[in-house]
């Protein structure tokens, strides 16, 4: 599923214009029916609703919702929150067919008279300002947004919350602060953003009918199980363990020698053929026990030699002595294997970034949003108010594939591509968690020819493992990284018990 700024959208609306004579009063009836009905799941015949309308086209779609809600029969009261002369074009359109189907509308004149009408409300409908809001709201939808978050209604929005921009950038707004909102044709990064994110409440996205063939693609795409399974491959009933890909940890230390062994027992759990440790021989006693089936290479004071591996996740509890910084420059310069650099390896990296750009064969670097502000020298803040450009600005420059991690972790390719996952729950926050994923994508990289897919289908396996996991058995206080591990197993299944009774159902 694409996700589109503001701007991308209306190019969409544009384009379904041009070639396929789509007209936006068209485009508005199949928005507004398509968003009524999604909505419908949550209103029962016996609510009083209030569908708020607005300015723009976000309004236009508040008349057709409201005309469609009424002529099935609902009890809805149909605000205009702005004069007449507001309301032009497609909107204008549809406040026609709503008043030539003989139905009611009530104009504001005083807050005190909606403020009775919300009272007496179960549900109220937001289709004030869509992706064409700008800045802080200006009055009358200031008023009316605090006036309705005090209400206990049910707040519906159609498809952005009134104030929430569509795009990233912008953090001080406020906001309807919807139960659940129904988006239109695609998801706006603002729906992926943290500051913006509870606006939305729940939500899903209405198909309204566009040419999605003709679309423009702006290479920025929602990455979701049913994509993990068309591209996640089979393992050949003839294959060994060489076919699987031959990984090296390099990292952990005494005082942290869990996290390389989560990493390569992540890795052979998603199905990695062979993983050695290269780590600090003291911590080799304390690891062993965790995965018998890792062998171990000469680590401690020398650059591991990394030839004849497919794949090599280095950094994880390896600690920020400047001598692990020089390997990590050596391995930048010198190695011919595909890196995914993490954790500590991260921090060392800071001096080396450049290096990176010389670097034929890939490098993906995996930080969390503070890792990321290291990296760059950006706040937190500026990095979690637009972790879209940020990301695509560092990948484009450094040619590396970047894995920005986080509730919505994203996923972008040297040449600017972006993928976005939304698996996972606050379970996942605790220590641990970030070396399982690496492990995961260790063994993804050395197994999928794309490193977008392997990179995006890592996350969705991290993620969605912890999603099975709390829906039944752990909770989200109680779920341990080390059981995310031994939780693939099951994630593993139900993508092959799917695709089994698929295959069945082929002739
Ligand atoms: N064909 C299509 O395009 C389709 C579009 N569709 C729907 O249209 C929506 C986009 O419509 P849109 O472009 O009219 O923008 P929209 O969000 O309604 O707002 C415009 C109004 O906001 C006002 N305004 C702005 N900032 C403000 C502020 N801070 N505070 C107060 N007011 C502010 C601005 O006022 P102005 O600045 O011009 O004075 C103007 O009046 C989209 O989200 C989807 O729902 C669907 O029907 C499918 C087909
Ligand atoms: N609240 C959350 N919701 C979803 N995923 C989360 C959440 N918190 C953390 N995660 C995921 O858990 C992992 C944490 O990685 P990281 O911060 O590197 O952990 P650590 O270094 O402690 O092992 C990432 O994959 C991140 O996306
Ligand atoms: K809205």
């Amino acid at each position: 599923m694409d996700i589109v700024t503001a701007q991308e959208m209306y190019e969409r609306d544009q384009t379904a214009l041009e070639v396929a004579g789509l007209e936006g009063k068209w485009l508005m009836e199949n928005a507004g029916r398509a968003v009524t009905y999604d909505l419908l799941a949550h209103i029962h015949k016996e609510h009083r609703i209030v569908v708020l309308i607005g300015a723009g086209n976000n309004g236009g779609d508040g008349f057709v919702i409201a005309r469609t809600l009424l002529n099935l029969g609902y009890d809805v009261e149909a605000w205009q929150v702005v004069p007449d002369a507001k309301i032009t074009g497609d909107a204008e359109a549809h406040k026609r067919i709503f008043q030539a189907s003989g139905h009611p509308y009530r104009r504001l004149k005083s807050l005190e008279d909606l403020n009775t009408s919300l009272c007496r409300a179960d549900v109220c409908i937001d289709a004030m300002l869509g992706i064409g809001v700008k800045g802080r709201l200006r009055e009358p939808y200031a008023d009316i947004v605090r006036l309705c978050n005090e209400k206990a209604v049910m707040r519906l929005a159609v498809d952005l919350p009134t104030g929430v921009p569509a795009d990233e950038g912008e953090k001080d707004f406020e906001a309807f602060e919807a139960h659940y909102t129904s988006i239109i044709e695609a998801p706006k990064l603002s729906l992926f953003l943290q500051h913006a994110q509870p606006f939305y409440g729940k939500w899903s996205v209405v198909e309204i009918g566009l040419p999605v063939k003709q679309l423009p693609d702006h290479r920025r795409r929602l990455w979701e199980i049913a994509d993990v399974k068309k591209t996640l491959t089979n393992r050949d009933a003839y294959s060994h363990k060489g076919s699987h890909g031959k990984g090296l940890v390099i990292g952990g230390s005494r005082q942290m020698p869990g996290s390389v062994a989560m990493t390569a027992r992540a890795a052979l759990r998603s199905g990695a053929g062979l993983i050695a440790i290269s780590t600090d021989p003291g911590a080799i006693s304390s690891i062993s026990p965790f995965i018998q089936e890792a062998t171990f290479v000469e680590g401690g004071g020398q650059v591991p030699d990394v030839s004849g591996y497919d794949g090599v996740a280095v950094g994880m509890g390896m600690g920020r002595e400047s001598l692990r910084g020089e390997w990590i420059e050596r391995l930048v310069c010198e190695s011919k294997t595909p890196l995914l650099i993490d954790a500590d390896g991260l921090y060392l990296l800071k001096n080396s970034l450049d290096a990176l750009k010389q670097r034929e064969i890939p490098t993906v670097l995996t930080p969390h949003p503070g890792e990321f502000a290291h990296l760059t020298g950006l706040s937190i803040g500026e990095i979690l108010q637009s972790p879209f450009s940020h990301s695509k600005d560092f990948a484009e420059r450094y040619g590396v594939y970047l894995v920005l991690k986080g509730p919505s972790t994203i996923i972008t390719g040297p040449d600017g591509e972006q993928r976005v996952d939304v698996s996972g729950n606050s379970g996942l926050a605790k220590g641990g968690s970030g070396d399982v994923l690496s492990g995961i994508l260790l063994s993804m990289m050395m197994q999928t020819d794309c490193l977008m897919d392997a990179l995006s289908n890592g996350c969705v396996l991290h993620g969605f493992t912890a999603d099975l996991l709390v829906q039944d058995g752990h909770s989200k206080v109680d779920l341990l990284a080390s059981d995310v591990i031994e939780g693939l197993s099951r994630t593993f299944r139900t993508l092959s018990s799917s695709s089994i009774s698929l295959r069945s159902l082929c002739p």
